[in-house]
C-alpha cells in the first residue's frame, strides 16, 4: 500500500488549475510503491502519474531528481517526463505535500525476468548512463559504503533478533568489502541505484521505461551494474544465474565497454550493492511499527546474494 496522503476532490481541481491539463476524470491511488504517495490520474488531456513526495525523500533534493528526469527523457530515455505548469514549474504543492504530475509509462514491472529482459536492461542502462552526461549537478550517493556501518549499527538489536549472530556476519563482510572496495578513478555519473524488475516497465521482452528516480545519485556507473545483478539474476530460490548475468553485461558492454578495472571491480561492487539493500531492508524490517502501512521487504534475500558474491567472486558473469 502506498497512499500516504489523501487527496480530496476540490484539492486536487485546484492543484489541476495551475495546468494545461484539461479537468479531471478520476484519481486513482497506486497500491505498489514503498516511498510516496502515487495516483494514476486522468484528466480530459490524457492519462498521468501524480506523486506527492513522503518519507525518505528530501525535499530540497527534489529539483535535482526533477531536473535529471528532465535531462534524461530530453535525451531519448523511456523515463517519466515531469510536466510543468503553467508557470514552467514542476515541483509544486499539494495537501501539504511536495508533488508533481509526471507522464504515464506503458508497461509492467517485472517478477522473474528472462534472458532476453535482462539484456535489454543492459542495454537500457548503458544509454541512461551515456544520456546522463552533460547534466551538471551531482547528488552523492547517500547510501554509499560510508553509511553502510552506521546503518548496521542502527540495525544491531533487531538484526541479531531476526537471526542470531546476523551482525557479526556483517560485519565480517563489510570490513572484506571496504578493504577492497575500488579507488574512485573508475568511470562514474549519474546512476538510476534502484534499477529493480519492479522498476523497469516491459511490453513483452521489449524495455517499455524506467521509473523511481529518488535514489538516483553520482557514483561508480559499475555499481549500477552491480545493483541490477543482484536484483535481476538470482532465480526464486535465491540461486545466481550465470547466464542472465553474462546476458546483461555484455548487452551493457555493447553500448559502453567496461574497463579491464571494472571488470576487476565487479565482484565487490555486487557483495556491496547486496550489503545495502540488505541493510536498508533489514532497517526497514527492524524499525517499522507494527500496523504501519509501509510494505516491508525480506532482508534475508540479500544476505543469500550477499553469500554468493562473496564466496565465488570470481563468477559474476
Ligand atoms: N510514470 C509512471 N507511469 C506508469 N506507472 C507508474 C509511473 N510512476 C509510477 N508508476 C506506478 O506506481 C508504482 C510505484 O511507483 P514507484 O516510483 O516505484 O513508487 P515509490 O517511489 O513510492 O516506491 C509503480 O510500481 C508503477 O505501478
Ligand atoms: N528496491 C528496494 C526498495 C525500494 O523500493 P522502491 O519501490 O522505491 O523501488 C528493495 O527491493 O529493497
Amino acid at each position: 500500500m502506498a497512499v500516504y496522503t489523501e487527496v480530496p476532490e476540490a484539492a486536487l481541481a485546484a492543484f489541476l488549475g495551475d495546468y494545461d491539463l484539461g479537468a479531471p476524470v478520476a484519481l486513482h491511488g497506486i497500491a505498489e510503491g514503498v516511498e510516496n504517495s502515487n495516483f494514476l490520474l486522468d484528466t480530459t488531456a490524457g492519462r498521468y502519474v501524480l506523486t506527492l513526495y513522503e518519507r525518505r525523500v528530501n525535499p530540497a533534493e527534489l529539483p535535482w531528481f526533477i531536473g535529471l528526469m528532465r535531462h534524461l527523457a530530453a535525451r531519448g530515455v523511456a523515463c517519466p517526463l515531469p510536466v510543468a505548469a503553467r508557470d514552467g514549474e514542476a515541483l509544486r504543492e499539494l495537501c501539504g505535500r511536495p508533488a508533481a504530475i509526471c507522464t504515464f509509462l506503458d508497461g509492467q514491472g517485472l517478477r522473474e525476468p528472462t534472458l532476453a529482459q535482462c539484456a535489454e536492461l543492459g542495454t537500457a542502462m548503458a544509454g541512461l548512463h551515456a544520456a546522463g552526461q552533460g547534466f551538471a549537478a551531482e547528488r552523492p550517493n547517500a547510501l554509499g559504503p560510508q553509511s553502510w556501518a552506521p546503518l548496521l549499527d542502527e540495525c544491531r538489536a533487531g538484526g541479531d533478533a531476526l537471526r542470531p549472530g546476523l551482525c557479526d556476519a556483517l560485519e565480517g563482510h563489510l570490513k572484506a568489502i571496504l578493504r577492497d572496495w575500488p579507488a574512485a578513478n573508475l568511470p562514474r555519473g549519474h546512476i538510476h541505484a534502484d534499477l529493480f524488475p519492479d522498476n523497469a516497465f516491459f511490453q513483452g521482452e521489449r524495455l517499455s521505461g524506467i521509473i523511481d528516480f529518488y535514489f538516483a545519485c553520482t557514483d561508480l556507473l559499475a555499481y549500477d551494474l552491480a545493483v541490477s545483478l543482484n536484483a535481476w539474476c538470482f532465480d526464486t530460490q535465491l540461486r545466481f544465474r550465470p547466464e542472465h548475468a553474462a546476458a546483461m553485461i555484455r548487452a551493457y558492454e555493447a553500448v559502453r565497454p567496461l574497463s579491464p578495472e571494472e571488470h576487476a571491480a565487479l565482484p565487490v561492487l555486487c557483495a556491496g550493492a547486496a550489503l545495502r539493500f540488505l541493510l536498508t531492508r533489514l532497517f526497514d524490517w527492524t524499525h517499522t511499527p507494527p500496523g504501519a502501512l509501509v510494505t516491508r521487504k525480506d532482508p534475508m534475500e540479500y544476505l543469500a546474494r550477499l553469500e554468493h558474491f562473496r564466496a565465488e567472486p570470481a563468477h559474476v558473469g
